[in-house]
């Protein structure tokens, strides 16, 4: 069984608002992804924003430590209920291509150029609960380089949202 889990959390500082509740064609972007990972996965959750579509995770251990605290949420409830692996995105994530597992299994690996996109087995918990504890650097890129996860290179890259104006660019190709 694979848990989707929506890394929600952050400051959007470059968006100026909560990019989660921003909206693309209708919905917001929180629902997009959500819905994204629903049609690849068994379940989904959210982690580090107490309401949203999908059953929330607090960040662990605590808030405010970026995307990572999120991926050590989903992969102890990944652990503690008998998910093999968690597939994670972001809240820009509205567009995932269908294979996108199928690109990225087998776990550990992540897109090379959003490694917040990433294929991660419920057993490497311990090792980011090392990094999270540790002055390491707490990015996705260097947790993917801890524990060997392939970087993957995929044909239609999945655009990130950062500002408004990747928003605006999106609503008009779309
Ligand atoms: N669970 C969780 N997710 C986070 C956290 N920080 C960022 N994220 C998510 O990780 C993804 C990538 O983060 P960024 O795009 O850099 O988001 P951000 O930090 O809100 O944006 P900026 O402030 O503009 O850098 C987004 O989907 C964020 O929602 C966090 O502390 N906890």
């Amino acid at each position: 069984m694979i848990l989707g889990a929506v890394l929600a959390g952050g400051l959007s500082s470059r968006f100026g608002s909560d990019k989660a509740l921003a909206e693309l064609n209708g919905h917001t972007l929180i629902a997009l992804a959500v819905d994204a990972l629903a049609g690849l996965c068994e379940h989904v959750v959210v982690t580090g924003r107490e309401m949203a579509p999908a059953p929330t995770l607090p960040d662990w251990p605590r808030a405010g430590m970026g995307p990572l605290a999120g991926l050590a949420a989903a992969l102890h409830h990944a652990r503690d209920e008998g998910y093999e692996a968690v597939l994670t995105c972001g809240v820009d994530a509205a567009f995932l291509p269908e294979n996108l597992l199928e690109a990225l299994a087998p776990a550990p690996a992540c897109l090379a150029a959003q490694p917040v996109i990433g294929f991660w087995p419920a057993t490497a918990a311990p090792e980011l609960e090392r990094l999270l504890h540790s002055d390491e650097r707490h990015s996705m890129l260097h947790f993917a380089e801890l524990v060997g996860a392939r970087q993957v290179q995929i044909a239609a890259p999945v655009p990130n949202i950062n500002t408004p104006g990747d928003l605006a660019a999106l609503s008009d190709r779309s």
